[in-house]
């Protein structure tokens, strides 16, 4: 049957429809050209004959069967790529690993899994290890690059665990944690597409440059449905380009500003010290005593709503107490009996008094409306609420907001509420359009039925026989140009099908509060390592991060192999943690490149040219294999970057550095999640000493490398 809908549509049907083709086209377009680079990765032949080609998304032929071409990586027919071993081959007799520069084959590797299998091809007797550690291996560009080709068995398990609840990725510095975040991701948007394209997935990460850093893996992935952000930016209309310090970070973080917060509304819900005088425009003075305005304000908070939503409550009972004084007053019978005014002249009254600008004023000075960003400002002007040792670190009169305030705001707009009833109503009118609209289309789809499907044995269903207007409207919604991911950036309320939060030891009690917000399903997949913590306000164990929203149902991973950083770069960096806990044990290096780290001990005013020095010939020293230098990374405390790069002029460096420039300058801080093919760290002991988790620090700025490592430390003159 080769008749359709389309053919009969209406103009406007018509364009409907084409709306919808061209937008499914364009997203398939940018799909295509993101994953084209490395798009076919390996093979699978089975021994019963089938052989499937895996790749970065399924394809299929263009003939009547629509013959699968290309398998999609995490397909379950995919899996034993990844999983079989000789041990246990899961049905192969042969793995192929393809690699590919632009549309040609530049090598292959073919693994026999099944040993009574003659057939050889001339490219086996080498392994999968060998596509690894030439990944490995490979000069760093700036810019992470997916491992859909190196998946190994445990990362696989992890990336293809179920997507309900949360799941703790836990390991240490290389163990693959973000790589395997992010291929989760990917794997979820593919296998619970239905769910989670429509609430998209969120991805946090630690600052910006990390998330340019990791930016690009999962469009390679033939996935965009994804929202990437720090914490910092989840408050819509807010820019926090701000810095605190540590001490008013940490205070700001702590948990204790939850219930900070909520004093801070609640001290603005207030009542005259004895009584205030309202002057009305036509009654003249209206007095409300303490005693009425406490009572409308006992009233508004038993409500149990936030405080905006709750002032209606507070303004009707001040309008209440108010009509009836002036009743009292103008209706009082002289000689003593009832109140000589009727029910409509109360009413009137009532309404002059609703409608008295001094009356609102009145009401606005004991319980103003309030935005989130009013009442922190106000909070950081005076933080009166918070301990009297605390209030010097947080005190701000102005200046930018900073990203530690940004779980704040949200805490205040949750706290606020929204008065967005006028919205709302908006909202509703739009929708209720939009289902006329549908059921317009739906009938032009009905009365082409006669002429169309004469044929009452046709197995055809049209519009009209599958959806109704409402929820043709809805889909209508959906076709809105913004993805689900760029409408969920800009509303606040959002709730994400699934978070994955990288370097998650590093966000706040407070942070976790608004991102539990954003996911009330607690999909969730949280990654990172304790042991790495720098944040003064971040946490040490994830009970007590998960404790108050999921109890004790959370799932723990770990990852034990390091893929990055060689063995002999990974003692040197263990030693660092082993001066306080003796017992450390660090993650397995996966390969050692025989080359010993370079510690130049210096007096501490030539630190910065012994650092220069190291930085321009370490890198030239290629027995780590990679063919190129790649990228170095000077990593010091502060306090000693603007003098290195005075002396490094073509290094990027500052808030958000360009990462795929050949030399960047960075603080431990910036450090972190981040890859380099050489580091030099300058000046470890002040690294270590800086800050109460020094010592993380410096166990960050160690495991950075791929390759090689330069010290460059002061010694006793
Ligand atoms: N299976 C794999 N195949 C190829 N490369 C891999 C594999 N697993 C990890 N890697 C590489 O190892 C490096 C470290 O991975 P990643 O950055 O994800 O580690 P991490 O655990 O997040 O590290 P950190 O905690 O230090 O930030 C990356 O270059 C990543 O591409």
């Amino acid at each position: 049957m080769s008749r359709s809908v389309a053919q009969v549509g209406t103009g406007r049907q018509a364009k409907v429809e084409r709306d919808v083709r061209t937008q499914e086209q364009a997203a398939r377009l940018s799909q295509l050209n993101a994953v084209e680079s490395g798009l076919c990765f390996g093979r699978i032949d089975f021994r019963d004959g089938a052989e499937h080609h895996i790749g970065r998304i399924g394809m299929r032929e263009d003939d009547a069967e629509r013959t699968p071409l290309l398998i999609d990586w995490r397909a379950p027919v995919a899996r034993p790529f990844y999983l079989a071993t000789g041990y246990s081959p899961m049905g192969l007799s042969r793995r192929r690993h393809l690699t590919t520069r632009g549309r040609e084959v530049t090598d292959l590797h073919d693994e026999i899994m099944d040993l009574g299998d003659a057939t050889r091809t001339g490219y086996e007797n080498r392994d999968a290890d060998e596509v690894l550690l030439a990944a490995l291996n490979a000069a760093r560009t700036g810019r992470m690059t997916d491992i859909v080709q190196t998946i190994q068995a445990e990362q696989d398990r992890i990336i293809r665990a179920p997507h309900r609840g949360v799941l703790v990725v836990e390991g240490g510095p290389g163990t693959g944690k973000t790589a395997v975040a992010l291929h989760r991701a990917a794997y979820l948007l593919y296998a619970y597409r239905e769910q989670l394209a429509r609430r998209a997935v969120l991805i946090v990460g630690p600052n910006p440059a990390f998330l340019g850093y990791i930016g690009e893996v999962l469009p390679s992935l033939g996935e965009t449905g994804v929202l990437l952000a720090t914490t910092g930016e989840l408050f819509p209309g807010v820019t926090a380009t701000g810095t605190d310090t540590p001490a008013a970070a940490a205070v700001k973080g702590g948990t204790a500003m939850a219930d900070v917060l909520a004093r801070a509304v609640r001290d603005r819900q207030t009542v005259p010290e004895r009584v205030t005088a309202i002057e009305h425009e036509d009654h003249g003075t209206l007095p409300l005593d303490r005693e009425s305005a406490e009572d409308a304000r006992a009233a508004a908070r038993a409500t149990g709503l936030p405080h905006n939503l709750a002032r209606p409550h507070f303004a009707f009972r001040v309008i209440d107490a108010l009509t009836a004084q002036l009743a009292e007053r103008l209706g009082a019978d002289p000689y003593g009996g009832p109140n000589l005014l009727g029910a409509d002249d109360i009413a009137q009254l009532g309404k002059e008094i609703a409608t008295s600008p001094a009356v609102h004023a009145a009401i606005d000075e004991l319980w103003p409306h309030l935005t989130p960003q009013r009442l922190l400002a106000d909070f950081l002007a005076d933080p009166l609420q918070l301990p009297e040792h605390e209030q010097a670190l947080v005190r701000r009169s102005d200046g930018p907001w900073t990203p530690a305030d940004v779980p704040l705001l949200d805490e205040a707009a949750e706290l606020l509420g929204e008065d967005d009833s006028a919205a709302r109503a908006a909202a509703e009118a739009a929708r209720q359009e939009q289902v006329a609209y549908a059921q317009g289309v739906l009938d032009v789809s009905a009365g082409s039925k006669t002429y169309e499907f004469e044929d009452e044995e046709s197995e055809v269903l049209a519009a009209h026989d599958v959806i109704d207007a409402e929820r043709f409207a809805e889909r209508q919604e959906e076709a809105d140009t913004r993805s689900a991911a760029e409408r969920a950036a800009a509303d606040r309320t959002w709730a994400f099908g699934h978070i994955v939060v990288d370097e998650a030891q590093e966000l706040s009690a407070m942070a976790w509060r608004l991102l539990m917000r954003r996911c009330p399903s607690r999909s969730m997949t949280l990654v990172g390592d304790p042991a790495q913590t720098g944040d003064a306000a971040g946490c040490d164990s994830w009970q007590q991060i998960l404790r108050p929203y999921v109890d004790d149902r959370w799932t723990l991973e770990r990852l034990g192999v390091n893929y990055r950083t060689p063995a002999e770069i990974m003692e040197v960096a263990a030693d660092v943690r082993r001066a306080e806990e003796p017992d450390f044990t660090p993650p397995r290096s996966v390969r050692s490149t025989g080359e010993e780290p370079v510690v130049v001990t210096v007096a501490q005013d030539e630190l910065v040219t012994a650092a220069v020095e190291l930085a321009l010939k370490l890198p030239d020293t290629h027995r780590g294999g990679a063919v190129s230098p790649g990228r170095l990374a000077v990593i010091a405390p502060a306090t000693l970057l603007p003098r290195l790069a005075a002396a490094l002029p073509g290094a990027s460096h500052g808030e958000t550095p360009d990462l795929t420039r050949p030399t960047v300058l960075l603080t431990p801080r910036q450090a972190k999640g981040l890859e380099f093919d050489t580091v030099v760290v300058v000046d470890p002991d002040t690294v270590r000493t800086a800050s109460p988790r020094g010592t993380n620090d410096l166990y960050v700025a160690l495991t950075r490398p791929t390759q090689r490592l330069g010290v460059v430390r002061t010694g006793a003159a």
